[in-house]
């Protein structure tokens, strides 16, 4: 799936309106279509009354053509124009003559007129402004934004909801807070990001037929995972094979008090498919792991100096470094031995992180095509804050295009980018997983699927997206306020069946 640009929609609007053929306002009737079949399909259209607020482009043509295929449903329609003295775009124009014949209540909301009441009952359609935003609203239509965002109704977007930008930081200027954003045919980066989850509400992407031939030559903004492409991924688990066969990691992670992190992203490597396991312990916590993890081996370590306790790491397929490992000198000296010694790809999360930041001249060092696993704040940290969202993905691409590495920046829609320039948001998972130790889990599953073969970039997706799913499994057992970290790995193995017996 494709993540578009404004720019990149309207230049598929045009191919499509040229080789399909077919004309915009044919193309504007099926957008409006599209929505209100969504509208009925949701028993939304059994609303008592309609407010459809309207700019004079396209998007309002939209909800001209929307009141009007609304009529069947022999509800009352309220179709209230914003007023600019301009004409209004072609296909505006005919719609709002197709509407002159139906019964249907057309207010203009003049410069000076005052802005309509919402009685409580009404449905709020806004169809105000769509891709065309091309500056910030401001005076009367920002007041009319601001109005309608006073009121209680719920309200639905058509393809975005108005003041939006499709592809910039809209902050700090006013937009809908719509309840549903119904969106043409693909996502757009604003409705992804978390700095606008109270202007889109529930985004819906519709399909209005735009010609796929287009994606042939169009290279995208971003791209989206799913199931398909997980699982063209999945490499079989051959009968024939030996433990050797897949894969030793070696796991720096937990501290005294931090030791959880450490059994989480153990337990997730090995659900994910790694043969062998070695896990670095300090001395202090050496009865833990034998308990806790009896399928990880452990190397024990005190104050000697890293090279008398592991010299030779070549045995290992890759390193997991940092969940619960803290920032003390004696895990920086480990972290700087690791990156000296070891030249293939790691996963590098949490304290490994937040120690590269305090040295960025380890970032050098880091082994091409590692796996670096931020939230946004340990991000910012290491490269340098970020005032909004769009920033800091554009800045997740330019670290994983300069240091060859992939970029998995964490959050409800993780952002997974890749040295070669590409980027992908996840679509799987949901907030059950805002809780502590997921992330130690998905450092784990990382470390597991690079150990088992995997090349990163392939890990990275697979394992973004199995431990969204493994998520969405255990929440659906045990409820979104209930799923614990744990939950999240013992759902790896049902992720695993689920994806393998997808279509
Ligand atoms: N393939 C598709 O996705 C389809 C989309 N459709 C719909 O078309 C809109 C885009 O329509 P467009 O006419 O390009 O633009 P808008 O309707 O979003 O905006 C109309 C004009 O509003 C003016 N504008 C821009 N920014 C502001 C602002 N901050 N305040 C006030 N007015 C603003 C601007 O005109 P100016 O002359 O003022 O610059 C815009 O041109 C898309 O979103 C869909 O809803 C098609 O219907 C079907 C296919
Ligand atoms: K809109």
């Amino acid at each position: 799936m494709v993540v578009l640009s404004a720019e990149q929609v309207r230049a598929w609007d045009r191919f499509t309106i040229e080789k399909q053929p077919i004309a915009s306002i044919d193309l504007m009737e099926k957008a409006a279509m599209a929505c209100v079949q969504w509208m009925e399909t949701n028993r939304i259209v059994n609303q008592q009354q309609f407010y459809i607020f309207c700019g004079k482009g396209n998007n309002g043509g939209d909800g001209l053509a929307i009141a009007r295929l609304l009529q069947k449903f022999n509800r009352p329609v309220d179709v209230f124009i914003f007023e600019t003295g301009q004409l209004g775009s072609p296909d505006f124009q005919q719609n709002l003559h197709r509407l002159h014949t139906l019964p249907v209540t057309i207010h203009f909301i003049q410069e000076n007129s005052p802005l309509p009441d919402i009685p409580e009952s009404v449905l709020v359609i806004d169809a105000l402004l769509g891709t065309g935003l091309n500056r910030p609203v401001e005076g009367r239509m920002a007041a009319l934004i601001s109005h309608i965002n006073q009121y209680p109704n719920a309200v639905i977007s058509i393809d975005l909801p108005s003041g939006l930008f499709a592809d910039q930081s809209t902050l700090p200027h006013p937009c809908i807070h719509a309840s549903i954003t119904l969106s043409f045919q693909c996502f757009k980066p604003a409705l992804l990001v978390s700095e606008n989850a109270l202007f889109f509400g529930i985004p819906v992407i519709l399909d209005i037929g735009l010609d796929q031939r287009f994606l042939n030559s169009c290279t995208p903004l971003y791209e989206m995972t799913d199931g398909p492409l997980a699982k063209a991924i999945l490499q079989p688990r051959l009968a024939f094979s030996h433990k050797g066969k897949f894969g030793h990691a070696l796991l720096l992670a937990g501290s005294p008090g931090k030791m959880g992190a450490a059994v989480l992203a153990a337990k997730a490597c090995l659900r994910s498919g790694a043969g062998l396991l070695t896990t670095l312990v300090p001395e202090l916590e050496r009865m833990l792991f034998p308990t806790a993890i009896p399928e990880s081996m452990s190397i024990l370590y005190d104050n000697r100096k890293p090279e008398e306790i592991l010299s030779d790491t070549s045995i290992y397929k890759t390193i997991g470094i940092g969940p619960g490992l803290g920032q003390q000198p004696q895990s920086r000296d480990w972290l700087h031995h690791l990156l000296t010694h070891f030249r293939k790809p790691m996963v590098l999360d949490a304290d490994a992180l937040n120690l590269l930041a305090s040295d960025v001249r380890l970032l050098e060092g880091i082994p091409p095509f590692s796996i670096l696993t931020p939230h946004p704040k340990e991000f910012d940290r290491l490269n340098g804050t970020c005032s909004n969202d769009f920033e800091r993905l554009e800045a997740a691409l330019r670290m994983a295009i300069q240091h060859q590495v992939i970029v998995v920046l964490k959050g409800h829609r993780t952002f997974i980018a890749m040295p070669g320039g590409r980027a992908w948001f996840n679509t799987s998972g949901n907030a059950s997983m805002a809780k502590g130790g997921s992330g130690d889990v998905l450092t784990g599953m990382l470390t597991g699927l690079l150990a088992r073969g995997y090349a990163p970039e392939q890990a990275a997706l697979l394992g973004v997206y199995l431990h969204g799913l493994a998520g969405e499994i255990a929440s659906r057992k045990l409820g979104k306020e209930s799923v614990l970290a744990s939950d999240i790995i013992d759902s790896i193995g049902p992720a695993f069946l689920e994806l393998e017996s997808s279509n």
